[in-house]
C-alpha cells in the first residue's frame, strides 16, 4: 500500500532581496502511514513550517516530489490538490486561527460550509467537543476560551471530516506545561485510532512521543 504521504528527495530554498538563496530543507525523505506520529523538529527559524507546508500541499518544493496516497502532486492541477486535500488533511496552521465572530461550534464547522453538510456534521461536532473535554463551551467565542482550549478547538476543526492524514504546526506552542502534555495524549488518541500525524515541534516532550524524527539541518534519526 502507498503511504498516506510521501516526500522524496525535497528540497525548499527562498531567496531573500538581495538575491541569496536560503536552504532550508535538502534532500529530505519522509513516508508516512497509518498509525504513525512523524515529528520535524529543528530550532526556530529552521523551516519546519514550510516543510509543513510543503507536505500539504500548500507550497511548491523547490525540488523533489510530494506524493498523497502515491498520487503525485506535481501531476496534479491547483484544484485537483485542493479536492484531494479536503478528504485527505486535516491541517492546522501555527496560529491555529479561529473566526472570532462564531462560535466554537460554528468554527467546528467550517469545513462542511462549502459541501453543505453542516445538518449532517452537527453531531460529529458535538462529540468531538464532548471528546475534547469541550461541550460546555460549545457556544462561546474563541476569545473566552484558554489558549489550549482554542488549540483543540482548531483541532477538532481539522478532525470535521475524519482525514487520514493530520498535518499539525507546533501543537503545543503557547500552551503550559499541563495544557500541551494534555495536547500530545490526544495526539496519541489520534494515532492509536489509525490517523498519520505529521507535526514540526521543538517540544522535547512531542519529539520524544514520535515514531519517527526528520531534524532540519541535522539529518534523520
Ligand atoms: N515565502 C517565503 N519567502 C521567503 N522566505 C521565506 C518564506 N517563508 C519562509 N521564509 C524564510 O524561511 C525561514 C524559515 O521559516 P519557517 O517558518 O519555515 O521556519 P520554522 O522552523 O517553522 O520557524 P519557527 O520555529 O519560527 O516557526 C524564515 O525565517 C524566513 O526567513
Amino acid at each position: 500500500m502507498a503511504s498516506l504521504l510521501e516526500l522524496r528527495a525535497v528540497s525548499v530554498a527562498f531567496a531573500d532581496r538581495s538575491g541569496t538563496l536560503t536552504v532550508l530543507a535538502d534532500s529530505l525523505d519522509l513516508g508516512l502511514r497509518t498509525g504513525r506520529l512523524h515529528c520535524v523538529a529543528g530550532p526556530l527559524g529552521s523551516g519546519k513550517s514550510s516543510v509543513l507546508r510543503v507536505a500539504a500541499g500548500l507550497l511548491r518544493p523547490t525540488s523533489g516530489t510530494v506524493a498523497w496516497n502515491g498520487e503525485d502532486l506535481a501531476a496534479l492541477g491547483e484544484d485537483a490538490v485542493a479536492s484531494r486535500r479536503a478528504a485527505h488533511i486535516g491541517y492546522v496552521d501555527q496560529e491555529a486561527t479561529l473566526l472570532g465572530h462564531l462560535s466554537v461550534l460554528e468554527n467546528v464547522l467550517l469545513p462542511a460550509v462549502p459541501r453543505r453538510r453542516g445538518a449532517e456534521l452537527q453531531g460529529r461536532a458535538h462529540q468531538l467537543l464532548a471528546e475534547f473535554g469541550l461541550a460546555e463551551v460549545a457556544s462561546a467565542r474563541p476569545a473566552e476560551l484558554s489558549p489550549g482550549e482554542r488549540r483543540h478547538v482548531a483541532l477538532a476543526r481539522a478532525l470535521l471530516l475524519e482525514p487520514p492524514l493530520l498535518i499539525l504546526d507546533e501543537p503545543t506552542t503557547g500552551l503550559d506545561r499541563a495544557s500541551a502534555d494534555a495536547m500530545i495524549a490526544v495526539l496519541g488518541a489520534q494515532r492509536a485510532d489509525g490517523r498519520a500525524l505529521l507535526v514540526a515541534s521543538a517540544d522535547q516532550a512531542l519529539i520524544d512521543a514520535a515514531d519517527v524524527r526528520s531534524t532540519l539541518g541535522g539529518g534523520i534519526r
